[in-house]
């Protein structure tokens, strides 16, 4: 593989691929096709269960190496990155929005979004704290911000889990199935919030769906069954 290649794409692009693949199982490799995304862009990932899209999320997320080829996230390769690096490099430029959502039942709906970033921008919790009220109410997520987490509906608790990974406008979105849970307008109203974040951060969004029904909000469809990476017109 041609190390330059994916270094002078990567001014451009922010999250880049190239002969990637990973084998979940002795005898099973699931290749992907290549591509690189832009800031200011909405992808979508589809494929049937099992295809590979969760994986991909991750790969890209620095939480598993590839087996083969190279992921390239802003310039920077994870698989070459100490665990560490890796950590601290999520932190500060990816929101992700787990399929399991990764919430903390116990903790209150505030207490859960708000959690990453206590350790970290403790003088900006009082702003991150409003931005939060904002976006539960832009989300239509009318509840009481200090009500444990378990007594919300699954749907609800995925848009917790969305606010979460949007609070801090982090340049790079990952979001699996993150409409899962939603009905059709609600999970209309979270794509138009990432694509607020995009418009007015530049941010990258890359969302694994199966629902094919909203693929029309997005700027491109990468499309694991086929191979084939799709531009809208
Ligand atoms: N940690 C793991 N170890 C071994 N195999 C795994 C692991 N995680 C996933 N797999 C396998 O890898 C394949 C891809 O899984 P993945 O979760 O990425 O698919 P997916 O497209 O996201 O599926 P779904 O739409 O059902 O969420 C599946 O066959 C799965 O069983």
């Amino acid at each position: 593989m041609d190390d330059n290649s994916i270094a002078s794409v990567a001014t451009e692009a922010v999250l880049k691929t190239q002969d990637v693949s990973w084998a979940p199982s002795p005898g099973r490799l699931i290749t992907y096709p290549d591509f690189a995304l832009p800031p200011q862009s909405m992808t979508a990932i589809i494929g049937p269960s099992g295809s590979g899209k969760t994986t991909l999320l991750d790969l890209l997320a620095g939480l598993r190496p590839p087996d083969g080829g190279e992921v390239s996230i802003q310039g920077a390769r994870p698989k070459s990155m100490g665990e560490m690096s890796i950590r601290e490099f999520r932190r500060e430029n990816i929101g992700i929005v787990f399929q399991d959502l990764r919430l903390l039942e116990h903790l209150s709906v505030m207490e859960n979004i708000l959690l990453p970033t206590l350790l970290h921008v403790r003088d900006r919790v009082p702003q991150l704290r409003e931005r939060a009220k904002t976006l539960l109410c832009r989300l239509e997520l009318d509840i009481d911000c200090d009500r444990p987490l378990r007594y919300l509906a699954g749907g609800e608790k995925q848009r917790v889990a969305i606010v979460r990974a949007i609070l801090q406008q982090p340049p790079i979105v990952l979001a699996d199935e993150p409409t899962g849970h939603l009905d059709g307008p609600t999970g209309e109203l979270v794509l138009a919030e990432l694509r607020t974040l995009a418009n007015e951060c530049g941010s990258t969004i890359l969302v694994a769906t199966h629902d094919t029904s909203l693929l029309s909000m997005f700027d491109r469809v990468i499309d694991l069954a086929s191979g084939i990476v799709a531009e809208s017109n």
